[in-house]
């Protein structure tokens, strides 16, 4: 299941990564909650640290810009002692990706396009890092095998609640 938990038992961290939808941000809190630790959602940390919102990086300075942006902020931090809840555009920076899985092991939650679809009603104006017109099941279709490339860990969330996910996530790193 872990292909690489003896590096990220030096530097503990568990970052979660997935599409946008996949509950991120909401099991992410969840995990810190139960864990004790702080939870860090880099969406927020690249909009603090930038002074503007995502909407407006993107705005500013096209998708490409604000998965540069993306890729700057996670390389000037250590996780160490977080759970991390990336934005689904990390994957698109191998470099990011390797500093983020030295500090501990990268969670995929693998959710079906379906239920992705569901959840994000508001693909068109959800700040998407990706080219004008490309559609959700595009995206999903691109980076699927990005997430499975940099999973030390796929949690399936197929028809699972959010309770049932974060026990899942739970049960997968004990
Ligand atoms: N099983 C589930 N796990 C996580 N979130 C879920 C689930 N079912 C529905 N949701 C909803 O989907 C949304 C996930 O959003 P979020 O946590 O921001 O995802 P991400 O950070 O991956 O983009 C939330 O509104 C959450 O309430
Ligand atoms: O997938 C993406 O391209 C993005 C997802 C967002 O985060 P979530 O995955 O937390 O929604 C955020 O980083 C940005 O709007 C770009
Ligand atoms: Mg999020």
């Amino acid at each position: 299941m872990s292909k690489n938990m003896g590096e990220a038992n030096k530097c503990p961290a568990i970052i979660l990564i997935g599409m946008p939808g996949a509950g991120k941000s909401t099991i992410g809190a969840g995990l810190a909650n139960a864990r004790g630790l702080p939870l860090v959602d880099t969406d927020r940390l690249i909009e603090q640290e930038a002074g503007h919102t995502l909407q407006a990086l993107l705005d500013e300075r096209g998708y490409l810009g604000l998965r540069k942006r993306e890729e700057q902020v996670l390389l000037a931090h250590n996780f160490t002692g977080q759970v991390v809840a990336t934005g689904g555009s990390a994957v698109y920076s191998a470099l990011a990706m390797r500093h983020l899985k030295a500090c501990g092991p990268c969670v995929f939650l693998d959710i079906p396009l379906a239920e992705i679809e569901q959840r994000v009603q508001n693909f068109n104006d959800r700040g998407i890092a990706g080219p004008v017109g490309q559609t959700l099941a595009q995206v999903y279709a691109e980076r699927l095998p990005l997430y499975q490339r940099y999973a030390d860990i796929v949690v399936n969330g197929s028809g699972l609640s959010e309770a049932e996910l974060l026990k899942a996530v739970q049960a997968s790193l004990s």
